[in-house]
Parts: structure tokens; sequence; C-alpha cells
């Protein structure tokens, strides 16, 4: 059994457990269910961008505690304030010390700047709990997705206003998936089965296969800003970095040194 293989199994007793919790047509209740979303996707097509959707993310099973000691609004604001493009904030209890009160919390002290739910999405509800707490932006990850649960996840976030990110790691899952309601590919370069990582070799590897028509994004194990100067050659529009900010004491002022170098 892989790590993701865990992951989407505890998820699914989650999911479960939050649909006995509150329906789907409270979570359309909520008041941020009806605000309007911003465009992660013209975001990072739009000149001046520097391209960065920044992460808060406490702990992940292949580093442990990363940093556990900072609010979100502070990391967020922080990053919004330094030139992010976007915000990733990571939902997943378990593995990764994220809460969905992480995202409301982001989407408050972050009124407009695109945000994404990071998470293991396998279930249309979890969409719905996305548009809830704050998310403009959704992560459907092909590793652990049939394509009909690609297709019709993506078909439910574009219906309730989400645009989608389209995680993929090798050239098998980037064509066996339906990518009409796709808005972002984001090519990650650790592999979530076995994390063995450290370059950027899969985002380099996989750059001329992916349609013109759809943003490319580089994700994981970016930590100097030449490497964003050799993906941005190959046509990489946005690059998901975690680690390289939260790991310092003030992630908002590393992405401000961070930005000023590329
Ligand atoms: O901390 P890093 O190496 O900069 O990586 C950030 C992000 O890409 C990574 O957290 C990530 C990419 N895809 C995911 C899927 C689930 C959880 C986490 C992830």
């Amino acid at each position: 059994m892989t790590i993701l293989d865990k992951i989407v199994a505890r998820k699914a007793i989650e999911v479960a457990e939050a649909k006995s919790t509150i329906s789907i047509e409270d979570l359309a209740k909520e008041p941020l269910f009806s605000r309007k979303t911003v465009s992660l996707s013209t975001r990072l097509s739009t000149v001046g961008s520097s391209g960065i959707v920044a992460e808060h993310k406490r702990k992940s099973p292949s580093k442990g505690i990363i940093n556990d000691q900072l609010t979100v609004e502070f990391v967020t604001n922080g990053y919004a304030t330094a030139g992010a493009a976007g915000l990733s904030v990571l939902t997943d209890a378990d593995f990764f010390g994220g809460t969905k009160e992480d995202l409301h919390k982001a989407r408050v002290a972050n009124p407009d700047t695109p945000i994404l739910r990071k998470d293991f999405m396998i279930d249309t509800y979890q969409i719905y709990e996305a548009k809830a707490w704050g998310a403009d932006v959704i992560l459907l990850i092909a590793a652990c997705l049939s394509p009909a649960q690609i297709e019709e996840l993506s078909r439910k976030a574009h219906e309730i206003g989400l645009e989608v990110l389209l995680e993929i790691h090798d050239e098998e899952e980037l064509q066996r998936s339906p990518l009409e309601n796709v808005d972002i590919i984001g090519v990650n370069n650790r592999n979530l089965k076995n994390f063995a990582e450290n370059n950027v070799n899969a985002s380099l590897a996989l750059a001329d296969k992916i349609p013109a028509r759809i943003v490319k994004i580089s994700e994981s194990c970016i930590s100097q800003p030449e490497t964003i100067n050799q993906l941005k050659a190959v046509g990489y529009k946005g690059f998901l970095i975690g680690e390289t900010f939260m790991k310092d004491e003030n992630p908002g002022a590393k992405l401000a040194e961070f930005i000023a170098k590329i």
C-alpha cells in the first residue's frame, strides 16, 4: 500500500463522516458559498505576475513538521503582500495538519487572492465544501482518480464556479485524463506514491506534451529562484511552492526575497 493509498482510504472515511454531519444543501447555504470566485488561471496569465502559488503547509508525510508555530493569517497575508499570484491552503488534517478553518481564515484575510483548496478530492461533496469554505480552485490528483472521476469532479467544480487544477506526474496520467473542464495542469515533481524527488525533471519532461491552451504550473521541490527561470523557458506560468517558504519563521519575507531574484 502506497502512502497515497493510505491517504485516500482515510479520506473516504472522513468524507462519509462529514456527509452525516452537514448536508450539501446546508453547505450551499454557507455565506461564502455564494461569493464570486476569482480566477487563478487568469492571474497566472497576467503579464507581470510572479506566477508563484505560495502554500500554507504545517507538515507533510515526507518531511514531518515543517512549521506549526505561525497563524494562517500571518502566513497567507505575508504571501499576498509579497506578491504571490495565488495561495494554496492544505485542508487535510491527518497527513498535512490542515483544517477547514485554515481555508476559511485565509479567505477572510485575503478577499481578492485566488485560493486553492489543497486536499485529496474523491467525492463531489468535497467540491461543495471547498466553495463553502472560500476556495476558488480545487485540486484533482490524477494518480488517485479514474478518468470518469476526473470528468465528474471537474464538471461539478465548473458548475458551481470553481476552477480546476489537475495534477499529473507522468505522461500516462496526462494521456488518460479528460481535460474538457481543466483550467490548469500541474506537474508534481514529487511522486506521491513513493516521495522520490528533489529536482524538477518531471516538469521539464512533460512541458511540451501539455496542450498549449491549458495553463501549466510546476509543483513541489522548488527551492532556487534560478529554477523558476528554467521552468519559464519551457512554458510554465505557475510555480507551487510550500516548504521553501514555510520553513522560514517569516514565510512572506522569504517569498519577497525569492521574488526579488526572479
Ligand atoms: O513543499 P513543496 O515541495 O514546495 O511542495 C508544495 C506542493 O507542491 C505540495 O505540497 C503538493 C503538491 N501536490 C500535492 C498534493 C497533496 C498534498 C501536497 C501536495
